[in-house]
């Protein structure tokens, strides 16, 4: 994976602002993402993901602003950035009577691969997305998630550096998502960016480098996940079961600069972290230096809900 500090960011959007009739859908939106990292894109239905991703994937023109890729301007030049990029819409179409491996031959022929590269190429996109068993099934008859699974061996295919998801995760099982979660890592091990958009925080929260929270076309918070908690004052809190715990041990935990609060509850107790001063990691760290043996310990995800709510209050698209 490359180092995302020395390197120009891959993915450059300034002040995009897309409009349909007189619907403004993106307003004045500027980002980056870097190489290598993945780049969770939150916010409900309607708040302009999907044109967003659909500007950087060369379908959409800006109305005004500019998006590169790769340094390249997806208006001016959308031949060399469609080379660059993967793109994976929000929905999966119709493709009667074909097979797994038939589907991807097609839009491999439509990448213009050479037909001697192609059925090595689609057995290593199979076996990536767990579907090589399924090569011969009827695509139509695949469960949703396998169909997610499909659509990203699709977009693999001619090697993009940049994969643009657009709700991957919508509609799957917990045991689907977890596996599309999986996915994603692996690719970003490979190193690949990834902008994966979601309406659930929680979802990508877990795995994202990067968020950026989008409401009614703006972004409202971007940045990495500490850098959100830092933004909103949030503390986060840390479920935590000890195997040794000790009148003692709780007196040095509560002495460390980085806990705001230790609460005794019935089965475990409940850690609050100042987020601008330590991460869980560091934490972690810590209570072994103390000499406590950890049974569990979880920090809790769900308060980024607090997060966006408190972002977003009151401003509906
Ligand atoms: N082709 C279109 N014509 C007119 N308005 C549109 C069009 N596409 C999107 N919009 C409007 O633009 C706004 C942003 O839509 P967009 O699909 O980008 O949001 P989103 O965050 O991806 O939402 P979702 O999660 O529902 O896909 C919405 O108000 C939507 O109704």
């Amino acid at each position: 994976m490359s180092d995302s500090a020395s390197e120009p960011p891959l993915v450059v959007v300034s002040d995009l602002h897309v409009r349909y009739g007189k619907t403004d859908a993106v307003r004045k939106l500027s980002f980056t993402i870097g190489r290598g990292e993945i780049f969770g894109f939150i916010g409900p239905n309607g708040a302009g993901k999907t044109s967003t991703i659909k500007v950087l994937a060369t379908l959409l023109k800006p109305s005004l602003g500019t998006a590169t890729v790769g340094g390249v301007d997806v208006a001016q030049h959308p031949e060399i950035v469609r080379r660059k990029i993967g793109y994976m819409p929000d929905f999966f179409g119709v493709y009667e009577d074909l097979t797994a491996s038939e589907y991807l031959h097609f839009f491999a022929a439509a990448y213009h691969i050479p037909t001697g590269q192609r059925p090595g190429l689609i057995r290593d996109v199979l076996a990536l997305t767990d579907l090589t068993e399924k090569h011969d099934a009827p695509v139509d008859g695949l469960s949703r998630g396998m169909k997610q699974r499909l659509s990203l061996a699709r977009v693999l295919l001619h090697d993009p550096e940049l994969l643009l998801l657009d709700e991957p995760a919508s509609g799957l099982d917990p045991r689907a998502r977890i596996e599309m979660r999986e996915l994603l890592k692996e690719l970003q091990s490979m190193g690949k960016t990834i902008i994966v958009s979601s309406h659930i925080l929680h979802e990508l929260a877990q795995f994202c480098s990067h968020i950026g929270i989008i409401e009614a076309g703006r972004m409202v918070a971007n940045g990495s996940l500490r850098d959100i908690y830092r933004a909103l004052s949030l503390r986060r809190i840390i479920h935590l079961q000890l195997a040794n715990s000790s009148p003692e041990l709780l007196t040095a935990m509560r002495a460390l600069p980085e806990v705001a609060e230790v609460e005794e509850q019935p089965d475990r107790l409940a850690v609050q972290l100042h987020e601008d001063q330590s991460t869980p990691e560091d934490f972690l760290a810590a209570l072994h230096t103390l000499g406590a043996r950890v049974r569990m310990f979880q920090p809790d995800a769900m308060d980024m809900e607090t997060a966006f709510m408190k972002l977003t209050e009151g401003k509906v698209a």
